[in-house]
């Protein structure tokens, strides 16, 4: 099935966009879980209980798995296993490098580790990106207009007037490829967000940045009127008591519903 057709079945079974982000830290690990590797599965296992019927997709920032060492790849792995079949997996491991080097790391996550979908940075440009683009029934997301401040630093340099965001996202959405290609544009950046949609109006978007880092939910949601969007949350679903994860995720997810029930 096309990473595309999975996403669309999900969202329409369990009437949703939100994504949990499953970015666990030791320090953050409610009370009741070992601080170890052991206790981060276990809180995996919980945060995925509470909330498999509101997601979408799961995110699983590498990041959080890499700073557990050798224990962190296999996190990865268990993690994965415990998420049900239909629900749609992103390995946010933001990669990208020389082809062959790229393609070393298309294998690892979409064949080693069976990830549905991946992050990537562009900025070493299409042929760092076609390794990943050439897999049948995977989505890749492209960076394209972060969610933290400093992404203005670079993104909106100007290339003969149009921003180099602008630029990144016409680039990776003028052709079909065998792997459906997506945008990451965070909900900090309103303004982008909708310029992001008028040059690319059917593509997915990924859409972080709601809740810890202040981002416009009415926005995000406002960009699913003319193409699919998938809006992460991390911090502020899995971040409190182990027993709120469920209400934090379910108040999300009636807020985005909410929102998407205005919309003629
Ligand atoms: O532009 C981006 C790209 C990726 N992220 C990642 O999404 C989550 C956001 O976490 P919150 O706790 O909901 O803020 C995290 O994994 C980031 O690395 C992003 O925030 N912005």
């Amino acid at each position: 099935m096309r990473f595309m057709d999975k996403l669309k079945r999900i969202q329409e079974a369990h009437n949703t966009l939100l994504c949990v982000g499953l970015d666990p830290e030791l320090d953050f690990l409610p009370e009741g879980f070992e601080r170890s590797h052991r206790g981060v599965l276990d809180f995996n296992r919980a945060v995925i209980d509470a909330t498999s019927d509101l997601v979408c997709a799961y995110k699983l920032n590498f990041a959080f798995y890499e700073a557990m060492g050798a224990d962190g790849f296999n996190l990865l792995q268990s993690t994965l296993e415990l998420i049900p079949t239909g629900v749609v997996t992103i390995a946010d491991a933001k990669r990208g490098d020389i082809p062959n080097t790229s393609r070393m790391y298309a294998k690892a996550i979409f064949e080693v580790l069976g990830f549905d979908s991946v992050t990537v940075n562009p900025y070493m440009g299409l042929d760092s990106m076609m390794p990943f683009f050439g897999y049948h029934e995977k989505g890749v997301w492209v960076l394209c207009r972060t969610s933290n401040s400093g992404g203005a630093d670079i993104q909106l340099l100007e290339v003969d007037d149009t921003p180099l965001y602008q630029l990144v996202a016409s680039m990776v959405t003028r052709d079909n490829y065998a792997a459906d290609v997506g945008l990451v544009v965070g909900a900090t950046a309103p303004d982008e967000l909708e310029q992001v949609r008028r040059i690319a109006p059917k593509h997915p978007l990924l859409i972080p940045g709601i809740g810890a880092q202040g981002g416009d939910l009415v926005a995000a949601v406002g960009a699913s009127r003319s193409g699919p969007v998938v809006i992460n949350v991390s911090r502020s679903i899995i971040h409190g008591p182990v027993d709120g994860i469920r209400a934090r995720a379910e108040k999300l997810w009636s807020e985005i519903n909410a929102l998407r029930a205005g919309y003629p």
